[in-house]
């Protein structure tokens, strides 16, 4: 599937024309992770459909969805933006960067230059960079392309050894762990305990996907983990609200001062 993804996305390139560049201000994934406002950062996915899952809500209205996210107490957004395999669309991602106050990180397959253009035009202020989809020079290339532009990246891993070969090149300042082996679609927290102990301290470190309650919270936090990405579980809930609660075990957003 994950080989599929990737072909649909070189062919979309092809036809890619980029949007009109939206004016808004960056805001740092990095920064809102480092100060969550809870226990552990979260990073709330507008996720519609998903090739593992199907429609995961019919009733969608990312906007809303957005902002409700933020009500609750996200630290950040994750927004889909393949149409093919997630109905996601950047036009998504656009209305919600110009509705919130958080980092929003474009969620999709970025395999070539011109997508970190496209990520900026369209509002973007951190996009995903996953290590299993392209030889680790050519991440670290678009990585320090979208770090020139101002983005932030997220650079994911599945395997101990891709995180391995890829630190003999360069240390990303965001480390995702995929808890979602993409070839199969399973998912297993076990893996953010396995590759936990790697990531540099000087990373910050997300566990991604297949945490649904408070015990997956707490298992990940105590493996290290500084920040949860978290969409099914989230988009399922009565409100997104309600999720972030449930998720959190009622724990409250702390206070600023
Ligand atoms: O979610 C999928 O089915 C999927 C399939 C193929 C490639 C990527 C996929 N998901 C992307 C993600 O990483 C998740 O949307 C994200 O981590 C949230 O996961 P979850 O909380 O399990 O929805």
């Amino acid at each position: 599937m994950l080989k599929q993804i990737i072909e649909t996305k070189r062919k979309e390139l092809k036809e890619l024309v980029q949007p009109d560049e939206i004016n808004v201000s960056r805001k740092s994934l990095y920064k809102a992770l480092a100060t969550p406002k809870r226990s552990i950062g979260l990073i709330s996915e507008v996720k519609k459909a998903s090739p593992s899952k199907g429609i995961i809500r019919e009733d969608f209205h990312p906007e809303l969805i957005a902002k409700g996210y933020e009500e609750g107490g996200a630290d950040a957004l994750s927004v889909l933006t393949d149409q093919v395999y997630f109905q996601g669309h950047r036009d998504y991602l656009s209305a919600i960067k110009q509705l919130v106050d958080l980092p929003i990180l474009r969620k999709d397959f970025i395999i070539h230059p011109i997508q970190i253009e496209e990520s900026v035009r369209m509002g973007a202020d951190a996009i995903l960079l996953i290590a299993g989809v392209m030889p680790n020079k050519d991440l670290k290339r678009l990585y320090e392309e979208a770090t020139a532009t101002g983005l932030e990246c997220l650079v994911e891993v599945h395997e101990k050894e891709e995180l391995e070969s890829l630190l003999e090149l360069f240390t990303p300042a965001i480390i995702g762990v995929n808890n979602r082996n993409l070839k199969t679609f399973t998912t297993d927290l076990t893996q953010t305990e396995l590759i936990g102990e790697q990531v540099p301290k000087e990373s910050l470190f997300v566990s991604e996907s297949g945490i649904h309650t408070y015990e997956d919270l707490q298992k990940v936090r105590n493996a290290g983990a500084n920040a949860v990405l978290v969409g099914e579980s989230l988009m399922r809930a009565d409100t997104p609200q309600k999720g972030i609660q449930t998720l959190f075990g009622g724990e409250p957003v702390e206070a600023t001062s």
